[in-house]
This record gives structure tokens, C-alpha cells and sequence, in this order.
């Protein structure tokens, strides 16, 4: 059983909650998926506001486990200001921490994110950060204090999959008892499957499940993707071989 920091989840498929048609649809979707965690932004509606409790009292609905983000931070301070605040909104200390350093990518600055991980961590928040599969980044944010890693799939909101396979699966190999998500970029279940099937213990999907014509039914298929993908992972899958080898072995020859 993967634990994250301490706590097993119902499911590994963790969902974003922004982007939806309508608060229904969200509502929906978060129960086909039988989602394990969503994330929310604070930063999505301005706190107090009477959209943003409305907001705040769909999520509590849910009754899933909520992981705060700090989507849209660019600096270190921002993103602990913002942890801050959404852990006396939220009443948790877990936060997922983004600090964005670059806009076309929206890829994570690994050195802003070491430092805002040590400050949180000495502030007794448990960090979930979303980073790069950087290696040495990872080893540094496990120095921190982070007991879980989140690397990138593809750019938040690309829909592209696992970019970068070869550094995805060195980072599984590097840290094998670290719980570790595959966070953004994911579009398709297929893709969902293939991170469960590399060992990843969970993914993180928002704009796939948003975006789709149907989310509910979005939602529902991505649920079932990260079953079959990790029971395959589980399963400890054949080697690829470069060579044909005949699945049905032949004795002898056939009697006509
Ligand atoms: C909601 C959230 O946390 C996003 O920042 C996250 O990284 C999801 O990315 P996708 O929207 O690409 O699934």
C-alpha cells in the first residue's frame, strides 16, 4: 500500500478542480472518478469572495481528501504566502507546491522549489512538489524534508503524455520507496496507464478530464485506466525483445 505521508488513499487518480463547464459537472466527475485527492487553487477565486465560498462549500461536499495547490506562483514568497493562507482555509498542512519559472512551458524553477519546500517544511507543511524529473532536483527536495515527488508528465495543460519516458523511469529507479505522481500534461488515459505501468504509485489530471466533451464519463475512463495500469505494473510485465520469438512453441511436424 502507498502511503503519502502517512495516509493511504482510496484511489490514485488525483484531480484538478478548475476549468470545469459548471460546479455539477465538477461534482460529477469527481465521483465517476472515485478520485483519491483533488487539488484546488486558492488562487482560482479570490478567497472571501461569495463565488469563492460557494466553491470552497462544493469541495468540502465532496468529502475527498483536499491537496491545496499553489498554481499560478512565480516566486518563493508567493508560493509560501499562498501555502500559508491555504492551509488556515483548508485546515491542512498538505500543500502541492508549484513555483513556475519559465510561461511558455509553465515549467517548474527547481531552485525557487528547493527553497520554497525547506521553508514550508520547517513550517510543518507536508510538501507534495511539482518539479521536472530533474535527479538532482529530486535529491535536493528530498533533503528538504519532501517525502513525496511530483514529477511532470508534459507542460500543464498540453495534453501531450509522458514526455520524456527515459527520465521518467529513472527517476522510479532512483527513488523506488518514494511515492511519486505524475502531475500535468497527461491528455488521454492511455497515457494515465502508462505512467501507472512505469510504477508510479499515482497521476495527477485536470484539463484532460475538464476539457473533455464528457468529463464525467472522462473521469470515469481515467479511473479505470490507473486501475489496469498499475494491476499491470503489479503484474510485472514481459521484457520488450528486439527479436521475433514464436508464441506458440512447434514440436515436430504437423501429421496431414
Ligand atoms: C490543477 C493542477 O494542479 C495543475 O496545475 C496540474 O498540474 C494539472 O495539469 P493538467 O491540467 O495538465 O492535467
Amino acid at each position: 500500500m502507498t502511503l503519502f505521508y502517512g495516509t493511504a488513499l482510496t484511489s490514485r487518480l488525483m484531480l484538478g478542480t478548475a476549468q470545469y463547464p459548471s460546479p455539477e459537472i465538477l461534482s460529477d466527475a469527481v465521483r465517476r472518478a472515485g478520485a483519491g485527492v483533488v487539488t484546488v487553487s486558492l488562487r482560482r477565486e479570490a478567497a472571501g469572495s461569495r463565488a469563492g465560498e460557494a466553491f470552497w462549500n462544493l469541495i468540502r461536499e465532496l468529502d475527498v481528501p483536499v491537496l491545496p495547490n499553489t498554481a499560478g506562483c512565480h516566486t518563493v514568497r508567493e508560493a509560501v504566502t499562498t501555502a500559508q493562507m491555504a492551509r488556515e482555509v483548508f485546515g491542512t498542512d498538505w500543500i502541492k507546491l508549484e513555483v513556475i519559472g519559465e510561461s511558455d512551458t509553465l515549467q517548474p524553477d527547481m531552485f525557487a522549489l528547493v527553497e520554497a519546500a525547506r521553508i514550508l517544511v520547517e513550517d510543518g507543511f507536508r510538501v507534495f512538489p511539482y518539479m521536472t524529473e530533474d535527479l538532482v532536483g529530486a535529491e535536493r527536495l528530498l533533503r528538504a524534508g519532501c517525502e513525496v515527488l511530483m514529477p511532470w508528465g508534459a507542460p500543464i495543460g498540453s495534453g501531450k503524455g509522458l514526455n520524456n519516458l527515459f527520465g521518467l523511469r529513472a527517476l522510479r529507479a532512483h527513488f523506488p520507496d518514494v511515492p511519486m505522481v505524475v502531475d500535468a500534461g497527461i491528455g488521454v488515459p492511455s497515457h494515465a496507464a502508462q505512467a501507472m505501468e512505469l510504477g508510479y504509485d499515482a497521476v495527477l489530471i485536470n484539463t484532460a478530464v475538464a476539457k473533455a466533451g464528457n468529463p464525467a464519463e472522462m473521469a470515469r475512463a481515467f479511473a479505470l485506466a490507473v486501475e489496469a495500469g498499475r494491476m499491470a505494473y503489479v503484474a510485472d510485465p514481459m521484457e520488450e525483445r528486439d527479436m521475433a520469438v514464436p508464441s506458440t512453441p512447434v514440436i515436430g511436424q504437423a501429421v496431414l
